[in-house]
């Protein structure tokens, strides 16, 4: 594992991208490391590690050929760290985010969505920027999100422990979750869900299920359950089925990125909408990223993606954190700024 930390410094120090990874729920820590400075285009038929932005921007790709492979058993001496204080609230920041709730609710009574996922950014200024302890500490912190951190010159460097998959395919099996509802987590007691966030998840469901139709056959969905993602907790439903045809990847990664927890409902109006109104760049928040066609690890034919959340950009000695909330009919402004407050907590724990 010292040999993968080491290579990952080297890499930070010529500056070649990489992708430097762990898998939900494994100790397994994989290192791709690109061997020199070239521009790779995208190719969904190709093995290797994407990275794609929400909507601007270009898909970064690092191709399996082109990169050296470190897989190792994680072995961190690292402690997880205490939760942090809560961040000093920028009033202007605040103000800003629930006017543009306010809005967004208009528009969704007015008929025009179901759904909308706003978000917005906070800077943190890091006291020491320990690019390698920080992505060590989120290893540790967060064992059962898919950790990540991640370079590219054109990207930058971003880190991330996100709860959601996109999408993986293995053989002609298809799987992927619906995620809605947000709540903190509380040790030792059961999240209790109100009917209303029960129905929101189920609409995400059903819209999955329903986008995957044209593609698939013989859908199967769990019933929903309750996940716990760091210092919160979703509603969750797994969705598995069989992909008709293996050549139809990127049509169906099309279809579901992106997904409903990140953009809203009906898609394509709702990212229209987002782009003209939320007055930032996502970048590659509420992009995706993972493996394509290919599982490092042990170098067969697999694809395992996951949409970037919980993440931030870290640039000089600044770190972007990006956070976002589901708005329904009936949100209230403030609670989901707090709701953004909390999702900070995730990356702001291990900075
Ligand atoms: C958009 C984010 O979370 C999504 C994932 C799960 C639950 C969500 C919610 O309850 O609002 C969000 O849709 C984020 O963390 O930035």
């Amino acid at each position: 594992m010292t040999h993968l930390f080491s290579r990952l410094k080297e890499q930070l120090q010529t500056g070649f991208p990489f992708a430097v990874y762990s898998k939900p729920g494994s100790t397994i820590i994989n290192g791709v490391f690109q061997n020199d400075s070239s521009i790779h285009a995208v190719n969904y038929n190709g093995s290797g590690f994407v990275f794609a932005p929400f909507a601007l921007g270009k898909t970064v790709f690092i191709p399996a050929h082109a990169a050296d492979i470190i897989s190792a058993e994680m072995d961190l001496d690292v402690n997880i760290p205490d939760a942090p204080l809560q961040p000093a609230i920028d009033v202007n920041a605040k103000s800003h985010f629930e006017k543009l709730v306010v809005q967004s609710v208009a528009a969704i009574k007015s008929g025009a969505f179901q759904k909308l996922v706003l978000s917005r950014k906070e800077l943190v200024h890091l006291a020491e920027a320990d690019v390698v302890a920080i992505f060590q500490k989120l290893l540790v912190t967060y064992p059962n999100a898919f950790r990540y951190c991640f370079y590219d010159p054109q990207a930058g460097l971003w880190m991330g422990a996100t709860p959601e998959q996109l999408l993986k395919v293995e053989n002609h099996t298809l799987h992927t979750v619906a995620l809605a509802g947000t709540q903190l987590y509380k040790a030792g007691e059961e999240a209790v869900w109100e009917e209303k966030e029960r129905q929101e998840q189920k609409f995400v469901t059903d819209y999955i299920v329903s986008e995957l139709a044209d593609y698939t056959a013989n859908v199967d969905t769990t019933e929903p359950y309750t996940f716990r993602a760091g210092n919160i907790v979703h509603i969750k439903t797994d969705i598995s089925a069989e992909l008709k045809d293996v050549d139809s990847l990127y049509a169906v990664i099309n279809t579901l990125h992106p997904t409903p927890a990140v953009c809203g409902l009906p898609k394509s109006n709702a990212k229209e909408y987002l782009l003209a109104n939320e007055d930032y760049d996502r970048e590659y928040y509420a992009g995706f990223l993972g493996e394509l066609n290919h599982d490092f690890a042990i170098g067969q034919p697999k694809t395992d993606l996951f949409v970037n959340l919980r993440c931030m950009k870290i640039q000089d000695d600044t770190a972007h954190l990006y956070i976002g909330c589901g708005i329904t009919t009936d949100s209230d402004p403030q609670k989901e700024f707090l709701e953004t407050v909390n999702k900070s907590m995730t990356m702001r724990k291990v900075i």
